[in-house]
Formats: structure tokens, sequence, C-alpha cells
């Protein structure tokens, strides 16, 4: 199954003005890596700017609001988000799941609801230490993802992110059989929900990911890409991982 590589940033709360000649200067990495699809997913304060500074990266928002509009004080709709620059967006990080209280199935409206407007989705899901030492991570987190699933999830518009919560910020990743498995489970959970698509859906590794490690992770079966934040910040040291999944692509072809 040929799955084009995504390589996405996650730049979290990060990000002035002033880092808007990296989003430039990684929108050149990604015109240089045309087999790879690049993005950055901005603070939306620079969501605007970013897509005027965007090269061949694409622009994606981290959250959106599961309504179209309406009296939520302090919130971004997709359609917002969308006319701003964004054409893809982050749901169900566990920064927010976890720190927000967002459940499942807030996480299948808000995907659903950048759907509707067009845009595309990263569908987050990931275990706890506790879950993965308990040995339940493949059971726990295929579970998340069916019931965080929105109706009608397809290829075209849907990549689930595979992002162990210990391994983000940490330094730590999984074994690579351990991330392997994993993916090789959401792919088989997908399948019970959308039978053959789910060969097509884009599932990406995030935690710690970087220049050291994209090339081994993403040499495995089935893992398509990576959601990546700190090694994002940069082009410095976003283009080595862009340039592991480009080999991975000339590898594959
Ligand atoms: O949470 C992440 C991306 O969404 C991963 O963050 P780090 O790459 O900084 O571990």
């Amino acid at each position: 199954m040929d799955r084009r590589k995504l390589v996405v940033g996650n730049w979290k709360m990060n990000g002035m003005r002033a880092h808007l000649d990296e989003v430039e200067a990684i929108g050149r990495v990604a015109a240089q890596h045309p087999a790879v699809e690049v993005g950055l997913c901005l603070p939306a304060t620079l969501i605007m700017a970013g897509s005027e500074r965007r090269g061949a990266a694409f622009i994606g928002a981290q959250n959106c609001h599961m309504d179209i509009s309406g009296a939520y004080t302090g919130s971004l709709s997709a359609e917002m988000l969308c006319e701003a620059g964004a054409s893809w967006v982050i749901t169900g990080h566990s920064e927010r799941r976890e720190a927000r209280g967002e459940t499942n199935e807030d996480i299948a409206a808000k995907s659903a609801a950048a759907h509707r407007v067009g845009m595309k989705v990263i569908l987050c899901v990931g275990e706890t230490i506790e879950v993965r030492d308990a040995g339940r991570a493949e059971d726990v987190v295929s579970q998340q993802l069916l019931a965080s699933l929105p109706e009608g999830a397809a290829a075209d518009w849907l990549a689930v992110a595979y992002e162990p919560i210990w391994a983000i910020g940490t330094g730590r990743i999984p074994t690579m059989e351990a991330v392997a498995s994993m993916h090789a489970a959401l792919r088989a959970a997908l399948a019970t929900r959308i039978g053959a698509e789910a060969d097509k859906v884009r599932i990406l590794y995030g935690g710690s990911m970087n220049g050291d490690n994209a090339a081994d992770l993403m040499a495995l079966a089935d893992v398509d890409g990576g959601l990546v934040g700190g090694a994002s910040l940069s082009a410095a040291k976003f283009a080595p991982i862009i340039e592991a999944a480009d080999k991975r692509m000339k590898a594959a072809a």
C-alpha cells in the first residue's frame, strides 16, 4: 500500500511573529521534498500570517470547536480556522483530553465539524504509562480510537496519530517492536469500522520523535509519518525528520 508519508509539526503554545521565519524555512524544506506531505499546526494567532509564508507546507490548527458558531467565549470554530488558512486540525491531543477533559465523543464531534468545512483531521490517541506497564496499551488505545472516530472516516480527510503520553516531551520512546505492534493493532481496529479503507489511512507516530530516531520509526510498516512537537520548532531540527521520511518514500518506490 502506497501511503504518502505525512510529517506534521505541532507547535503547541509556542511561537510569536518572530518565529515566522522558521515557518518559511520549513516551507522551503517541504518544497525540496515533494514526496512527503509536510505541515505545521500553529497556535491560532499565527495561522493567518503563517499561511502567507508556508511555502510547500500546509498550515493546521491544534483544536477546534464542535459547533459552527455560538456563545462559546474564547473558542474558535473549524470554519474560522479554515478561513484563516488552516487546512488541517489536530483533534484529541492528550494535552487536551487530559487537561481540558475532552471526551471521545467531543473528539469525534470536533473531527466531524472540521470535515464538514473541508478540513483534514489528525486524530490523536495514546496511553498513559500505567496502562503501558499493565500490558493493556493496545486494547486501550484501539478502543480509544474507535470511540473517537468520526462517522464516515476516510483516508482522504483523516489521519491518526499514536502518541504514547509518557513519550511526549520526555525523550523516551517505546521500542520499535512496541510501535510496530501498536500501529498494526490500530490499523486492524480501523478495519473493523471502515474495512479496506483502513489500509489507506495514515497512522503517524508522535512522542519525542527527532532527527536521530525518525528513520527507524518511519521504516516500520505501519508508521506513515510523524506528529512532532519540540523538534518541529526550528527548520534545523525538523528538516532531518522530513528527510528521513523522504528517504523512506524513495526506498519504497
Ligand atoms: O505531543 C507531541 C506532538 O503532538 C509530541 O511532542 P514532542 O515531539 O515534543 O515529544
